[in-house]
């Protein structure tokens, strides 16, 4: 529930210069950033009631962001003069609309001013600020207003200017939220345990949760989040990096690691509790270290060097975790758990440190921030060594993670950044040692789950209207894909929902009207392109857009062809743009499709190329980075029944890109390299945004393929479809796949196999348009 205006403009009021108890206010009430931004900045409500902008806030790094990350953003500035008195500061702030930003910064003082001591407590920033004018200080009220006319002598540690900048979020959007699924399914073991939930829920709501450690940590000047995402762009690699930053990064390694290590005998997870002891580390677990017999369990630091290797810690199982001795900061060094090497890692050129500190602040691509920690960056062991291994288990990496943490602690902020390809491929195993019985894989899943079917009469119990069977196997399979998904996902509390393209989404629209009028009648829909607006307009349902409708309960979509991680080739009938605009838009994302989308490596079934929709006038050039790219055959597609290119539903045209295997394997790096290329509007490949996909089988079971990995078969007879057979089950198929051709509208139309059943077969449901 959101507050209302008046008691959210009443908070700022009263937290006027109090950040702190003004974001409580805003986070204890809020849902997410995004309405604090909303109803902040963007309502002039609050103007009208005299409420004032959220005082100055130093937020740094808090959130991840996109290429568009500048659109997630609403900065402002203001400018005030130290001799302002606080009313004309107030009166400027009220003034200030739609803006979450304040810079206030004032000419360099020629002296320090009365009262202003000599550092400020929150000093480590304001040296900072001296150095490189660039760095965000706290701003201390007293010292703005009283700085004017002081003729105390210059003092060194003053800083020359005030800088406050407040940033919000709008929130995270879908890109963000598909890279945390991607980071969360390959950092965390894929097991339900307290602590694998309390990391990705961190993970998922790190904005209020890095909101909330940043003012924890503001009161000793940490100021960097818990976690952020960012994209690193480095000649080799464009992908998502998980960047975990500081000390709360030692407290979920520690309860990772723990939880990773011990026999289950701990479920519940308790943060550990945060007491510094002398070499500044965190001593929940240390308080034995000097101890002789340590108590079960703890992990122990113990920093013995022996020859060329360090002894960093001893996990709770005994393994002893060594590292050695370092030669050249930013050639890979090795860690060792029990001798065996499970990892390197390596400092990263300042350029990156530089990319990485700066990544929600001003100064983003900017080279005038200072770094003030080296990144340090995880690689496996095959980065040194072709025959090594090229994954680390998910225990072995956290245990890096620890152990880098407790070689480095005397660092203020200790960023890891966990982007190496070959990590992409973590896998998580069980060694004895590690103790650990790979848990089944629950039903429920986190945080959204699949739908509680016992809560959700199955739309097939009541009398509904039925189109006649399908006349083929794939048809009958995408259909039974198609009324699984929505018995499962559209559930009757779902308000806003994503109608998809293609073949098998005329089985959706068909499945949703058999729900009844009486639930569908506030219900609204929202088309991916004219094919399904048609389809909605025609089963007489509500017709809305994306516009109007930002958030959408739940898109179903039908896939060109789908791997194991949900990533998906999109756009065989031109209208991914708006498709994954709705993807995005949409709560839960589910793909249906017949059989023969369900794939390991995309392309292999799908050979005609990854569709990109590009601006017209750009395309030759576009072709041409194509090419060097890495697609030789990519081609512009042409139209069938007209002259000349396949204009989109948006007006642009669409190019069908075929890359090697081995690119495709790799689908998001893919992605993000095409997107990059000026002229490209979207590109047809869909990386960890499907919550599930749903591939009806020729044996009529269906197969359902979750984003955490689980596969679930849905027998035959409990299918949909069951209650009434389907009589035309045994055709066959038209092709094993999909072939190679441009005109994707009618090589997908399955044609009927047999003139009888062609003569047979009521009207077949549209096909996409071309
Ligand atoms: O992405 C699409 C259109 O742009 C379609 O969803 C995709 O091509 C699958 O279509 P079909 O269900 O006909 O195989």
């Amino acid at each position: 529930m959101l507050p209302s205006l008046d008691s959210l403009a009443e908070a700022v009021i009263n937290s006027f210069f109090d950040p702190r108890q003004l974001l409580d206010e805003a986070f204890n009430a809020l849902p997410n950033l995004q309405d604090v931004a909303f109803h902040l900045g963007f309502r002039k409500g609050i103007e009208k009631r005299r409420a004032v902008l959220p005082p100055p806030i130093e937020v740094l790094n808090v959130l991840g962001f996109d290429t568009d990350w500048k659109r997630m953003k609403a900065p402002a500035r203001i400018q005030v003069e130290r001799s302002w008195s606080d009313e004309r500061i107030r009166h400027s702030l009220r003034r200030l609309k739609a803006k979450l930003s304040v810079d206030i910064s004032d000419r360099p003082p020629s002296s320090r001013p009365e009262g202003m001591p000599h550092r400020s407590p929150l000093s480590r920033q304001d040296t900072h600020d001296t150095r490189s004018s660039s760095m965000i200080v706290p701003w201390d009220r007293s010292v703005v207003r009283s700085s004017a006319g002081s003729n105390d002598r210059p003092d060194v540690h003053s800083p020359t200017s005030y800088r406050i900048e407040v940033w919000m979020s709008t929130g995270l959007n879908a890109t963000t939220r598909a890279d945390i699924r991607h980071l969360q399914r390959s950092y965390l073991p894929p097991q339900a345990s307290p602590v694998h939930e309390w990391l990705t829920i961190m993970l998922h709501r790190r904005a209020q949760s890095a909101f909330r450690y940043i003012f924890t940590y503001s009161a000793h000047q940490v100021q960097v989040p818990l976690l952020s995402v960012v994209h690193m762009s480095t000649p080799a690699s464009y992908h998502p990096a998980l960047v975990l930053h500081d000390f709360e990064l030692l407290n979920a390694a520690h309860a990772l690691l723990k939880h990773l290590i011990a026999d289950g005998a701990d479920p519940r997870f308790q943060p550990p509790q945060r007491r510094s002891n002398q070499a500044g580390l965190i001593d929940e677990q240390y308080a034995h270290e000097n101890n002789t017999t340590p108590p079960a369990r703890a992990i122990q630091r113990t920093l013995a060097p022996s020859g060329s290797w360090r002894r960093v810690l001893v996990l709770p199982d005994d393994a002893r975790v060594d590292v050695a001795e370092v030669q050249d900061p930013s050639q890979p060094t090795q860690v060792a758990i029990d001798g065996k090497v499970v990892g390197l890692y390596r400092t990263l050129p300042r350029s990156l440190a530089l990319v990485i500190s700066a990544v929600g602040t001003p100064h983003e691509h900017s080279a005038e921030h200072v770094p003030k920690f080296p990144l340090l960056e995880i690689l496996a062991p095959a980065a040194a060594d072709a025959t090594a291994p090229a994954t680390i288990s998910i225990p072995d990496l956290w245990a890096i993670v620890y152990t880098l943490h407790t070689l480095l602690h005397t660092q203020e902020t200790i960023p890891v950044v966990l982007d190496d390809p070959a990590l992409h491929s973590l896998y998580y195993r069980t060694p004895s040692r590690w103790r650990l019985p790979p848990t089944p894989p629950s039903h429920s899943g986190w945080p959204d789950n699949p739908v509680h079917h016992h809560e959700h009469p199955s739309p097939s119990r009541r009398p509904a209207k039925r189109s006649p069977p399908p006349t083929s196997t794939v048809e009958a399979s995408k259909r039974l894909a198609a009324w699984t998904a929505v018995d499962r996902h559209i559930l009757p509390e779902h308000k806003v929902i994503g109608i998809g393209s293609g073949s098998t989404v005329p089985y959706v629209v068909e499945r949703i009207v058999a729900q009844g009028k009486k639930v569908n009648k506030d219900r609204v829909f929202i088309p991916t392109g004219f094919q399904s607006k048609e389809l909605i307009v025609n089963a007489q349902l509500l017709l809305g857009d994306v516009d109007q409708y930002p958030v959408i309960d739940v898109t179903i979509d039908g896939a060109d062809e789908v791997d194991h991680d949900l990533n998906c080739i999109k756009g065989g009938g031109g209208c991914h743009l708006r498709e994954k605009v709705l993807a995005e838009a949409a709560d839960t994302f589910v793909l249906v499709a017949d059989y023969r989308k369900n794939s390991s490596v995309l392309g292999t079934m799908f050979k005609q190329g990854i569709p990109i929709e590009v601006v017209p006038f750009a395309y030759t050039k576009i072709l041409q980075n194509l090419h060097l790219l890495g697609s030789p055959n990519a081609v512009l597609r042409m139209a069938k029944a007209k002259a000349g290119p396949v204009v989109s539903d948006n007006g642009n045209f669409i190019i069908d890109a075929p890359f090697p295997e081995e690119m495709m394997k790799d689908p998001y790096t893919l992605l993000t390299r095409i997107k990059m290329l000026t002229g490209v509007v979207e590109v047809g490949l869909f990386c960890h945004m499907a919550k599930a996909a749903y591939f009806g089988n020729q044996d009529g079971s269906v197969t359902i393929k979750w984003h955490d990995g689980r596969v679930e078969q849905v027998r035959a007879d409990k299918s949909p479809l069951v209650e009434k057979p389907q009589p035309v089950l045994s055709v066959p198929d038209p092709a094993p796949a999909p072939a190679a051709d441009p005109s994707h509208g009618s090589a997908k139309a399955p044609p009927p196999a047999t003139a009888a059943a062609a003569a047979n077969a009521p009207a077949e449901p549209a096909t996409k348009a071309s």
